[in-house]
Formats: structure tokens, C-alpha cells, sequence
């Protein structure tokens, strides 16, 4: 999801709400047929219905392909099924001149039910990302932070996974501001955030904590695998030439970062703290280099 621009998100809010109107049209167009016993569309009774629906070709479409990893949407797409197959059972019963059992009808009513909460919950889940969204970077804005760094600590306490934590700092960026203005210094941000977004995986989170600092949760991860990443992190920062205004000279710019892991001794605000000093640790020790919490 952090890799997601913000044009995406707006598209796939738009496309959800459009699949919301039409799957509320549909289930009307359902409720008729029923109510009114008459013959039911070839594609409602179809082998693999689900796919007919225009909720459903939208699922399965190529636009949809970058969200296909989000556990909502998948749930969503499970709901969907479940619900087509128990319409199916409805409608069959149309079809064969049966009466329909309270039993059947409850099962699909309560597979409406739990298809609208997974339409309710990824559109949830879309629009608190966008609202949390750094206008200028996209990164994800210390709102909500804490929050979603003590849902991943929880786990961790509950030694169901390991998570990582790196913060890092741009090296001498006030230098970028007072040399070249502060839309320079704007662009840096921007395309810096874009490098690092590329190395994340969809779970992984990148938080805009100050003017020039991030943090990046990333579950799952160890301390030793973090600091592989924080490495390849440091370098696309450092291999950047970012041109500005046209200019012959191209800017450039390091950062320092600092990893640590969650741990159950910790609350999150302490780990946050040491991953701070490991990072004041590498500004200290020189600059653009990656150094790991020494207090774990
Ligand atoms: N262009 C731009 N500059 C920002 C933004 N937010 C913070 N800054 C600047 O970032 C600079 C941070 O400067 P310092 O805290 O002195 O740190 P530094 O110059 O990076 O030095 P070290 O961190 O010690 O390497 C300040 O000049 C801020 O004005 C922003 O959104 N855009």
C-alpha cells in the first residue's frame, strides 16, 4: 500500500464506491427475481457468477492487479464469491419450481451482510491512508502512526513475528535549502521518499516523523535483514542526481539511518527513542552510513 500514489488511491475509492452502487442495483434486481418468481439472468446462475458481475470484472481486471496483495481486497473477493454462490442456490430454486427454505434465504442474507463489511472495510482501510497521506512526499503522516506501530508490536509481544523499525535523517539538508531555495529542498523529498518507496514491500510502512525524517515499520523483518534494506536505502539516496529548474548542476544528498527491532521488553515510543539514537549515532559517527541499535 505505501507504494500506492495518491491518484491510485483516488481511483480505487472511486472504483469501489461505483462497485458499491452497482452491487446495491443488483442485489435489488435479485430481490425481484425472487420475489416475483420470475426466470432468473443466464449470467446469476452461470458456473463462476462472481466473475460476471461488474464488481467482479473489475476484480479480476489488470487496473485492480496493484492491490491484489492487500489482505482486505482478498477478503473482499472471498465475500463476494461466497455471496454469488448463495444467490445461485436462491435462484436454482426459481429455476426448478421449488420453494425457497428460510435456511437458504438466511445464508444468503447474511453473505450480503458480510460482503458489504469487506466493501466497507478495504474502502475504510483506502480512505485512512489517503487522509493520513503527506501532501508533498505521500509518505504516511505521524497521525496514526503510533497507532499502527502498537498493532504490529502486539503481534511481537504475542511472538507471532519479528518487526524492524529505521528512522533516518537527510544529511546537511538545511545546506540544500539556504544554496538552492526551498523548492529544491521540496523536490528531494519528493523524489527521495519515491526511491525508498521502491524498496518496499506492500506491508511495509514509510511515516513522515519530521521535516527531513522518516520512519519505516516493516514487519516481518529482523534486525540483520533491516539493516540489508537500510543499506539499499542509504545508497538509492546517495545515487540520486536530481535535476532542479532546468540547472546544469545536479543535486545530491546522503542520509543516516538508524534500525532497530520491536521488542517485548519495549513499549513502542521506547523503540522509537533508541532507534533515534542510533541514528544521532551515525550523524555523529560521520554521516551517511547505517548504524543498528546497540541497546537491544
Ligand atoms: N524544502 C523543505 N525543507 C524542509 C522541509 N521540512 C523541513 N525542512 C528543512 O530541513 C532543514 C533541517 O535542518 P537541520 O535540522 O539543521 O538538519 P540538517 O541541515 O539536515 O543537518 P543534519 O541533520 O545534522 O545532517 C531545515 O532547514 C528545515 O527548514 C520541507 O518540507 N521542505
Amino acid at each position: 500500500m505505501a507504494s500506492f500514489t495518491n491518484q491510485q488511491l483516488q481511483l480505487i475509492i472511486a472504483q469501489l464506491d461505483q462497485a458499491i452502487f452497482s452491487h446495491d442495483q443488483w442485489y435489488k434486481h435479485i430481490l425481484r427475481t425472487l420475489i416475483l418468481r420470475i426466470p432468473p439472468e443466464k449470467a446469476d446462475i452461470a458456473p463462476e457468477s462472481h466473475r460476471h458481475c461488474h464488481f467482479g470484472q473489475w476484480y479480476e481486471s489488470s487496473q485492480a492487479f496493484f492491490i491484489r496483495e492487500n489482505p482486505a481486497f482478498i477478503s473482499l473477493g472471498y465475500a463476494h464469491k461466497k455471496m454469488h454462490i448463495s444467490a445461485q442456490n436462491l435462484l436454482q430454486k426459481i429455476c426448478d419450481g421449488s420453494l425457497i427454505l428460510s435456511i437458504d434465504w438466511d445464508s444468503f442474507d447474511k453473505d450480503i451482510d458480510k460482503m458489504r463489511l469487506a466493501f466497507q472495510n478495504l474502502r475504510h482501510e483506502f480512505a485512512a491512508i489517503e487522509k493520513n497521506r503527506d501532501p508533498l512526499t505521500e509518505a504516511q503522516t505521524r497521525d496514526g502512526m503510533l497507532a499502527e506501530i502498537r498493532d504490529q508490536n502486539a503481534l511481537v509481544q504475542r511472538e507471532q513475528q519479528n518487526c524492524a523499525l529505521v528512522m533516518f535523517d537527510l544529511d546537511h539538508f538545511k545546506q540544500v535549502n539556504d544554496t538552492y531555495g526551498h523548492l529544491a529542498g521540496d523536490l528531494v523529498l519528493v523524489s527521495t521518499v519515491q526511491r525508498i518507496k521502491a524498496l518496499l514491500r506492500p506491508y511495509d510502512r514509510i511515516y513522515r516523523y519530521g521535516g527531513e525524517e522518516f520512519i519505516i515499520c516493516m514487519p516481518r523483518t529482523t534486525l540483520a535483514q533491516a539493516h540489508i534494506v537500510a543499506e539499499r536505502m542509504r545508497e538509492a539516496i546517495a545515487e540520486q542526481n536530481i535535476q532542479f529548474n532546468n540547472s546544469r548542476e545536479l543535486l545530491r544528498v546522503t542520509a543516516s539511518f538508524g534500525v532497530t527491532i520491536l521488542t517485548q521488553l519495549r513499549s513502542v515510543e521506547e523503540s522509537i527513542d533508541y532507534v533515534d539514537k542510533a541514528m544521532y549515532e551515525a550523524k555523529r559517527a560521520g554521516r551517511n552510513r547505517v548504524v543498528d541499535d546497540v541497546n537491544l
